[in-house]
């Protein structure tokens, strides 16, 4: 499959500090990448070096097929969307103006305006001033802005922290949509439900290095100890996964007894910690 960001031995250093150390990863098209890793880990550096927002100090970064830096000569803006915590909207004007004038700044018609804010359940809201809005829908409108001109990509840094669950599940619900429509989403979290639940394959970064790289069922299965919990009449008990395991199953359901039956995979939390030593808060 196409590869539509491609990072190679990436390096940043800040005046005393060495952010990233040596990061390789490749997005594919159309698939949502999560960027999974504690705070300073390096997640907002990777971000702003992939959305042209700063220089790398060595290694290779393409998306696009191009250095973003160079790219932004060449309508790279128009292709991406960014969310990140600085939302960069103005307090005092409404929804409806804040993003009439970014498509302004975009060209896009003022009549995709509408049904951008309707699909982040935000119409009613549209002669609200910003500064009136509960954060939760601050972070969906800077969604819609993020989404107004039709991206390729969609950069999210964090784009749920702080929320409450029925926010953060009408983000999701919106990107998985966006996501079904083709949009490639590069998404940084701390939160490891959200990885779960999101996306094809998450990275974990850990002190600016890259510690593992897959799937979320593929992590799950390497670093899980592949047996069963199942609940009976009689409380708990822990089989393993193999023809013993599977023989004592069918016994308990022909009794009768058998009530649950729940495989114990860790959480990416478990398989975060495993790996680095360290939890993601
Ligand atoms: N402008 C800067 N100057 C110096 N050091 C910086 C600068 N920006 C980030 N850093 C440092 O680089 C490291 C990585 O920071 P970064 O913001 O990329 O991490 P992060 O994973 O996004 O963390 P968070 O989740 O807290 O935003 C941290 O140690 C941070 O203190």
């Amino acid at each position: 499959m196409e590869s539509i960001i491609e990072v190679e031995n990436l390096q940043k250093s800040y005046k005393n500090k060495q952010a990233l150390k040596n990061v390789s990863f490749r997005v594919r098209r159309g698939e949502i990448f999560g960027f999974l890793g504690p705070s300073g880990s390096g997640k907002t550096t990777t971000v702003k070096i992939l959305t042209s927002q700063l220089q790398h100090t060595s290694g290779r970064v393409s998306v696009f097929g191009a250095d973003p830096l160079r790219n932004r000569r060449a309508g790279f803006l128009s292709r991406i969307g960014v969310l990140t915590d600085n939302s960069g909207m103005y307090d005092r004007l409404t929804v409806y103006d804040n993003l009439k004038l970014f498509c302004g700044l975009y060209g896009v018609p003022d009549k995709e305006i509408g049904p951008v804010l309707a699909s982040v359940n935000m119409a009613a809201d549209q002669s609200t001033p910003v500064q009136k809005l509960s954060k939760g829908m601050k972070q969906r409108i800077t969604l819609a802005r993020a989404i107004l001109h039709r991206p390729e990509i969609l950069f999210l840094d964090e784009p749920t922290s702080a929320l409450d669950p029925v926010n953060m599940g009408q983000i999701h619900d919106t990107l998985r949509r966006l996501n079904r429509e083709g949009t490639t989403i590069f998404l940084t979290t701390h939160n490891m439900q959200e990885a779960e639940t999101l996306c094809d394959r998450v990275a974990f970064l850990n002190n600016g290095e890259i510690s593992a790289l897959d799937t979320p069922l593929e992590l799950r299965l390497q670093h899980g100890d592949r047996t069963i919990t199942v609940t009976t009449s009689r409380g708990k008990e822990i089989v393993s996964q193999d023809e013993a395991g599977a023989r004592r199953i069918s016994e308990l359901m022909a009794r009768g007894e058998l009530l649950a039956i729940h495989s114990n995979e860790p959480t990416l939390g478990d398989i975060f910690v495993k790996i680095t030593g360290r939890g993601l808060e």
